[in-house]
């Protein structure tokens, strides 16, 4: 199965309430939306009755962990894409700190490539910043861009580009071709032997603390760094209430600034580090009720453009050892659109439209990405999801696609399901189950 493969069949998806709305039918032909209406004659097509479950354009994440080249013990790109279509997705842009680092043509044109070989979701690779991810020297930004691969976000996701003459270099340089730069917003020394959220609970565990404004210091600088070379820059995983008001600021002076907050940012507290289980330690840390909050209301108020997974597999002798020594990053691809529906949907702050929205249009707009992040409408390319939101199940990491296991939800009780997902007309994910 490749993702070039022609499609040639058809398969009419009946009865769907399309981004939530009214219900309707959707006709597929090869790998495109053929027709889009109520009461359409299948003619032969393969029929998926969706008996009023949800179709949204297929999602796309601007933040995924794929682990290949160089720690195929916790993913592969494989086994990352077929996560990624479990959790509806048909679209993943892969971070750089691999092992080489995606800083060469070489190495983005090898991922792009394997994506494609896997066929069960289309893989944009991320291009680091700087050589080696070290902060020091420019990586072949333009070569990464002109490559197969077409890089056009560039991050060195799981460190900050700290120093702000490098990053204003970075973010002149990628104007030239409509890129983005990617800030992980971390200040280095402010978070030296961090282990969690800096605040109450770590003050009562005495584990080391990580402040708000170690994120929130680099982001105001790089807005306006931003505004300043007048480019594009786009905020990893937000995570504090100070930093949603920074964004809100930038945006309100009309800077060329986006963000992006994480499933679990959006539900889980620095409360569950009570139990020194490393499944929650994370990075940016889990915060407080206060900075959910925030951000739920962020991401509803549209401050916060997109939902990204940093989907980070970690295999579990990496995961499964004290606080200390545990590496940081939790799974995403699979639960998270039943999270986003929990803490955005049920809580009436997003309706169905809003997260088609913030999971594939707005984030595939950041990405460049042609062809993913489409409206459903006829002429289209068929990327789209089924979604049951009637369901109720608890999570089980024995059932992931993914190879890692280090979910925080193991055992929580999550609402909905994706029974479908098409990549360009042709399932990826069947009845619930990968194709
Ligand atoms: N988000 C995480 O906690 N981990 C990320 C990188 C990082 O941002 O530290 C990883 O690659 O594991």
């Amino acid at each position: 199965m490749t993702t070039t493969e022609e499609n040639t069949g058809r398969t009419l998806i009946r009865g769907a309430r399309i981004l939530g709305g009214e219900a309707g039918d959707v006709l597929i032909d090869g790998g495109t939306v053929a027709e889009v209406g109520t009461g359409l004659a299948a003619g032969g097509a393969t029929v998926v009755e969706a008996d009023g479950r949800i179709l949204l354009p297929g999602l796309v994440d601007l933040h995924t962990h794929l682990r290949e080249p160089g720690r195929e013990d916790s993913e592969t790109v494989l086994t990352g894409t077929r996560a990624a279509a479990a959790g509806g997705y048909t679209a993943v842009h892969a971070m750089a700190n691999t092992f080489p680092v995606a800083d060469t043509a070489g190495v983005v044109e090898q991922v792009w490539r394997l994506g494609r070989e896997s066929g069960y979701c289309d893989v944009q690779p991320v291009g680091a910043v700087t050589v080696g991810l070290e902060g020091k020297q420019l990586a072949e930004l333009g070569a990464m861009h002109d490559s197969a691969a077409s890089v056009r976000v560039f991050s060195d996701d799981g460190k900050c580009v700290d120093d702000a003459v490098i990053m204003r270099r970075a973010l002149e340089y990628v104007k030239a071709f409509d890129g983005v730069i990617a800030q992980h917003a971390q200040e280095p020394r402010l978070t030296e032997g961090a282990q969690m959220n800096e605040g109450v609970v770590s003050a009562e565990l005495g584990l080391g603390g990580w402040p708000a404004v170690a994120e929130e210091a680099i982001i105001a600088r790089d807005v306006l760094l931003a505004a300043h070379v007048g480019s594009r820059l786009h905020i990893c995983h937000l995570s504090t209430a100070g930093s949603v008001e920074i964004v809100r600021w930038a945006k309100s002076k009309g800077w060329n600034v986006t963000a992006e907050v994480t499933p679990h940012h959006l539900l889980l507290t620095d409360e569950l580090v009570r139990s020194y289980d490393p499944v929650y330690k994370v990075n940016p840390p889990l915060r407080t009720e206060a900075d959910v909050t925030a951000l739920r209301e962020a991401l509803a108020d549209g401050t916060i453009d997109c939902v990204a997974t940093d989907h980070a597999p970690h295999p579990h002798e990496d995961k499964d050892c004290e606080w200390g020594a545990a590496a940081m990053g939790m799974l995403g691809l699979e639960t998270a659109l039943s999270v986003v529906q929990h803490t955005m949907v049920e809580t009436g702050l997003l309706d169905w439209a809003g997260v088609a929205d913030r999971m594939s249009f707005r984030p595939a707009a950041i990405g460049r990405l042609a062809g993913q992040g489409r409206p459903i409408s006829a002429g289209e390319p068929a990327n789209l999801v089924l979604v049951d939101p009637s369901y109720r199940g608890t999570v089980d990491s024995a059932r992931f696609a993914s190879r890692s296991r280090n979910t925080p939800y193991q055992g929580r009780e999550l609402p909905g399901r994706v029974t479908h997902t098409f990549l360009r007309g042709r399932a990826t994910v069947m009845d619930g189950k990968l194709v």
